[in-house]
């Protein structure tokens, strides 16, 4: 029997009963852009890796909060490595790596061992050479605070010097989009970057409001306690407050993104629309609620999906979180990838991907539970 991410869908459904309706359905061109075989004749523009939720730690394996999910702390490790390896050893060596958040699993700060572990996973990446862009995660502000993530080698938006910060100006440098907002005293972790003309890849900060990304006593801390408040009424506002859909991503492993940062997306998205080019959106948590298990979701995920919507640039949002993973090509054409977690991949699969870049669409070539994907653009 299959098992699917809307529960309604998991009443007693055959897999034959199951294809025959979904061959006849609209989710055939999302099955299509799985299957269509990629033409690898032309040399792409450019590549790149793409790797989620690798929650590395020294421990024996154990389980997510349900038990009903092996982690495997220790092998995360060495799916990362062998990753790290097949990028290096691409005959196009990717451009960049993309890392989508929980580099290393909260279990570290429990053993003070949130230092040794982030070393041991920047040495391993840092053996291909190849610039690593880190999205934060929940698991980033259980080993760390803010603070000092933004000094760490978690922070990509200093360590590479081809991005641009949310709060630079514009003149600066050609592709820099300012905050246009002084009072922005809440820094976000939100940047861009353009790995070659006409392409650009806007990373977002998922924990700019939230409980765990901000300190008491911040604006923001206490605008997101306001937002939880108002949806969870539990004592542990890691429970979710309902049994089924949507609101159950009102959980303080949760997050959302400012009206600053927002607003900051928006112009971004504008320029790139002026300038014809191709963007890649990134965030820990995803924002489409078909391409996850609804739980994961951003808490203001609506409004980033208006403001997708609002531009023509934008090909592709890639997040982590959901260890599951999932995809939706929505109305718009925007397609929404949630990569499988290294850190609940059993030691003989993998989990990863490597994205190759034409004029005309992205692939992206999977390895073990990373599906292979045609991403033609909008
Ligand atoms: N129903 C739940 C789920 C989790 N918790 C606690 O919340 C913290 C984060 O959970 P964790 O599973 O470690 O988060 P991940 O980012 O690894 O994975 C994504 C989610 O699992 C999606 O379901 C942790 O302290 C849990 O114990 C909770 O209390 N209640």
């Amino acid at each position: 029997m299959l098992k699917f991410k809307c529960t309604f869908r998991n009443n007693g459904v055959s897999e034959g009963t199951f294809l025959r309706w979904w061959a006849k359905s609209g989710s055939l061109k999302n099955r299509l852009t799985r299957i269509k075989k990629m033409d690898e004749t032309l040399p792409p523009l450019f590549t790149f890796g793409v790797i989620a939720d690798i929650q590395y730690a020294d421990i024996e394996d154990g389980f997510n909060y349900h038990h009903t999910r092996k982690r495997y702390y220790r092998n995360s490790l060495r799916l990362l490595r062998r990753a790290n390896e097949k990028w290096k050893g691409e005959a196009v060596k990717p451009s960049f790596i993309i890392q989508l958040g929980d580099v290393i699993d909260g279990y570290n700060k429990k053993y003070n061992a949130s230092e040794t572990a982030l070393k041991t996973v920047v040495n391993e990446l840092d053996k291909s050479a190849i610039e690593v862009h880190h999205v934060w995660g929940n698991h980033e502000f259980y080993n760390f605070s803010r603070d000092e993530l933004m000094i760490s080698a978690l922070n990509s938006r200093t360590t590479n010097d081809t991005t641009s910060t949310m709060s630079e100006d514009t003149t600066a440098l050609e592709d820099t989009v300012e905050s246009g907002n002084v009072s922005d005293t809440e820094e976000s972790y939100a940047y861009h970057f353009s790995p070659a003309p006409h392409f650009r890849v806007a990373v977002l900060d998922a924990y700019d409001l939230s409980l765990i990304g901000r300190k008491e006593p911040s604006v923001r801390y206490y605008e997101a306690l306001e937002i939880i408040q108002a949806h969870n009424n539990n004592d542990d506002l890691n429970h979710p407050p309902v049994f089924d859909g949507t609101e159950r991503r009102f959980v303080k492993f949760n997050g959302g993104f400012s009206k600053c940062q927002l607003d900051w997306l928006d112009r971004l998205l504008t320029l790139s629309d002026e300038k014809l080019e191709k963007v890649v959106v990134v965030s820990h948590l995803p924002v489409h609620p078909y391409s996850t298990d609804p739980i994961c979701l951003a808490w203001n995920y609506e409004r980033v999906l208006s403001i997708l919507h609002s531009h023509k640039c934008v090909v592709c949002f890639m997040a982590g979180h959901d260890h599951d993973g999932g995809y939706y090509r929505d109305a718009s054409g925007v397609h929404h990838l949630t990569f499988e977690g290294v850190i609940e991949t059993p030691p003989e699969s993998d989990a990863f991907g490597t994205v190759y870049v034409y004029e005309d669409r992205m692939a992206l070539r999977g390895n073990g539970r990373v599906a292979d994907r045609v991403l033609l653009y909008p």
